[in-house]
């Protein structure tokens, strides 16, 4: 049994967002503070589209936030499904669009050729980073650790910043930050909306086989804070 972490419920997912953004905006802008910059990690999908709208209004230092992303589909970042666009269209918005952002995508034909190069381009991020907010699947995948692909153990292994993955049960090949990466962090968010994730996050408690459910190597370790947002 994987003991719990830190877990807030809300009735309602607006008020998730609103204490959400709240923390990490003051997180970040503590981070700058002490340290001169901050860094932001997001993931795409779903469940953060209002999170990133809310949590672009905060009168932060934006300028001196460095975005990039958990995962992204090797896709271009003007496409449906690229996770780049949602962030540009949700939180590079109002105060937030002078933050730097970098993406993962890059000019290879594939995440296998690109991975290194994705991981250079955040070189000049504040390590650790300061906030990583994460979501998952109903299948137990975090970030782009699907339980179907072979690249799993690679990515839950390497201490390369970035591996390609090529999921088999989820559209495109996809480059995700690797488990090294994420957990090289000051504070992780597992952001969570709907009872079928919470039925999927109790499961995932119950032991730590990570290859069922990759979401087990954020949640059975210590090494990284890691509090769990969830609303029905
Ligand atoms: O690009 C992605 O797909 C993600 O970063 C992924 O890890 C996501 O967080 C989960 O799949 C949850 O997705 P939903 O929010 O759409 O349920």
């Amino acid at each position: 049994m994987i003991k719990e972490s830190v877990f807030k419920s809300f009735e309602i997912p607006a008020d998730l967002e609103a204490k959400l953004a709240d923390k990490i905006a003051i997180e970040l802008q503590d981070a700058i503070d002490k340290r001169g910059k901050a860094s932001l990690v997001v993931s795409g999908g779903s469940t953060p589209l209002k999170l990133f709208n809310l949590l672009s209004t905060k009168g932060i230092d934006w300028s001196d936030v460095y975005i990039t992303l958990a995962d992204e589909r090797w896709v271009e970042p003007d496409e449906k499904d690229s996770n780049e666009r949602l962030v540009r269209e949700h939180l590079l918005q109002n105060r937030a669009a002078n933050a730097k952002f970098r993406g993962l995508k890059n000019m290879y034909a594939t995440p296998e050729l690109g991975a290194a190069m994705a991981g250079d381009s955040l070189a000049n991020f504040p390590r650790p980073f300061d906030v990583v907010v994460l979501g998952m699947g109903t299948d137990g995948h975090t970030c782009s650790w699907f339980p179907c692909s072979q690249e799993l153990q690679h990515a839950l292994s390497t201490t390369d910043v970035c591996a390609a993955v090529n999921p088999t049960t989820a559209p495109h090949a996809r480059i995700t930050l690797s488990r090294d990466a994420i957990l090289n962090s000051r504070q992780i968010y597992l952001h969570l909306v709907g009872e079928s994730k919470l039925t999927v996050y109790r499961q995932a408690l119950e032991n730590d086989d990570v290859t069922q459910m990759p979401i087990r190597a954020v949640l059975a370790q210590r090494k990284t804070p890691v509090d769990v947002f969830y609303s029905a």
